[in-house]
């Protein structure tokens, strides 16, 4: 295991009682303060990875190493101190009365009190930008909100690894662009992010790594633009690069380049730029950054 190393799979295989081959020989290694996206379509595998990695299913064939440990010995509660993992659904991990004792839960259960406690509590949710909200009733809160306290009900628990499971699910604008502000700044803090999601432009917007699982084997992993800029091979998954990426593929010819656009920031900086070499626009003409 490579010392940057924070998850490593190694021939990991899995099949259902029933016989459905979820996992096909996997071998994978996430790095530290990376920030994955893992994409496929349904019954690609992606949540029977998630498992492994979080020690809900141990592997029976292959090796699944955590922070370097084995997760087949390590309980569940031992795994959650070095991964987190918020769920699709949020509402399906709140339970307490008030959001302070919904954070609260995960490190008291570690033996945590006190000061040190109360500290973890506000510290995780001012994160999240829930400072204010300790005594609220989690299940009155908006669904991003109620999001946010997952996420630092995840925080208090300090993991290395952060897993999001399609975290933009039911999300408006405004809550998908929250939540993955905080991944990143959570990324910028020295935390390794691992999201799984059917959503492409939020991916090439925040990860910088895209692994893709087909029929439970990875059919593709590499740099976020790379992954985009081989759409055929993408399709054989059903997946389509972003939009934006898409329509500068179509305007390669009058882009006069070949190149993999992210955003609409990237394809209208090119777009400025082949003006300017025409003389459409006046040379050195720059477009005003987006807010
Ligand atoms: N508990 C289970 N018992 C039997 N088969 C299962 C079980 N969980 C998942 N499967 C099957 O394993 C395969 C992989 O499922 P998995 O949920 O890991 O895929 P996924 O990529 O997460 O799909 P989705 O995007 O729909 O959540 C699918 O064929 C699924 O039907």
């Amino acid at each position: 295991m490579k010392s940057d190393s924070v998850v490593s799979i190694k021939a990991l295989s899995c099949t259902y009682p029933g016989g459905v081959e979820a996992l096909k020989d996997i071998d994978l290694e996430i790095y530290r303060n990376q920030f994955v996206g893992i994409i496929g379509q349904n019954g690609a595998g992606k949540s029977t990875l998630l498992q492994h990695m979080i020690g809900l299913l141990k592997p029976k064939q292959g090796e699944v190493k955590v922070l370097d440990t084995d997760t087949r010995s390590m309980a569940v509660s031992q795994l959650a101190t070095k991964v987190g993992f918020v769920l699709q659904n949020p509402d399906l991990q709140l339970f307490a009365p008030t959001v302070r004792e919904e954070v609260a839960f995960g490190p008291s259960n570690l033996g945590i009190e006190g000061r040190e406690l109360e500290e973890r509590v506000t510290s995780s949710l001012e994160t999240v930008g829930l400072g204010n909200q300790l005594e609220s009733f989690p299940l009155t809160l908006s669904k991003g909100d109620r999001a946010k306290v997952v996420i630092a009900s995840v925080l208090a628990m300090n993991p290395e690894i952060i897993i999001l499971d399609e975290p933009t699910c039911g999300q408006d604008h405004k809550g998908n662009t929250q939540i993955m502000d905080i991944a990143t700044s959570l990324r910028n803090a020295g935390k390794t992010i691992i999201v799984v999601t059917h959503n492409m432009d939020l991916i090439a917007r925040y990860a910088e790594r895209i692994i893709v699982l087909k029929k439970g084997r990875i059919h593709m992993d590499g740099s976020v633009r790379e992954i985009f800029s081989r759409p055929e091979e993408l399709l054989e998954t059903h997946i389509k690069p972003p939009y934006i990426t898409r329509l500068g593929q179509r305007l390669d010819d009058c882009l006069g380049r070949e190149e993999t656009y992210l955003n609409v920031e990237e394809l209208g900086e090119s777009v400025v730029r082949r003006a300017c070499e025409t003389g459409t626009l006046p040379a050195g003409h720059i477009i005003p950054k987006r807010e």
